[in-house]
């Protein structure tokens, strides 16, 4: 990832998981986001409304810092990179997409769980990782425990999967984390029933969170 958008990420410090499926919700919901102080997102690739809602947000929303997730095939690398995506993510860790985005210059982090994960990225020139899914697999003892090898790389990561707001201070806190992301601020629920109001509330309690643990 460009030392830009890390950067951009360490300050937001979340990123809002998205599944979307009507395009008609996406600017709504970009700007609910945003009221409540979170603008930075991740659309996830699994609905068939999900590049066009990113092309909505693009453009009515530029505010935004927006990433994908879900990115499996070498197709959606290259679809994701035509709509101008600022990142993407994916669950693992297939060096075939990780070289790929590469190849299209698109800033990613692939999903690592187990030491090997992060020896498969490694290899392939990630430094930022998506640890994948957080929370059941031990959080933040587990990051810590399984990264200490590779400490001298100055590998960071994004952990994704089971956080919340009762937990997200739990990995703030931690020098090894650049920001954490999660589904519970914008559910898919409170998509579909258009409840903006909740979405902003639930943004604007972790950034009161996250502006406490930054100090300002
Ligand atoms: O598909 C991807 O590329 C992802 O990034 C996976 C998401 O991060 C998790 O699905 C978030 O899960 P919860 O916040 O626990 O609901």
């Amino acid at each position: 990832m460009s030392p830009k958008l890390i950067q951009k990420l360490d300050d937001a410090a979340i990123i809002a998981v998205l599944i979307v499926d009507e395009v008609k919700h996406a600017v709504p919901l970009a700007k609910a986001l945003l009221k409540g102080g979170v603008d930075s997102i991740e659309l996830t690739l699994r609905t068939p409304a999900a590049l066009d809602a990113a092309k909505a947000i693009k453009k009515e929303v530029p505010e935004i810092t927006l990433g994908f997730g879900t990115v499996l095939t070498i197709d959606q690398v290259k679809a994701v990179v035509e709509v101008g995506a600022d990142f993407a993510v994916s669950p693992g860790c297939n060096p075939k997409i990780i070289a790929e985005a590469r190849r299209q210059g698109l800033d990613f982090a692939p999903g690592i769980m187990t030491p090997t994960d992060i020896e498969i990225a490694v290899e392939q020139g990630c430094r930022i990782l998506k640890f994948f899914p957080a929370q059941t697999s031990g959080g933040m003892k587990h990051l810590e425990s399984m990264s200490a090898p590779y400490n001298h790389l100055g590998l960071k990561f994004i952990p994704l999967g089971g956080c919340s707001l009762e937990n997200a201070g739990s990995y703030l806190q931690s020098p090894l984390i650049t920001a954490i992301g999660g589904t519970w601020i914008a559910k898919r629920s409170l998509i579909q029933s258009e409840d903006w109001e909740t979405i902003t509330n639930n943004a604007k309690e972790i950034r009161t969170l996250i502006n406490q643990i930054q100090g300002k």
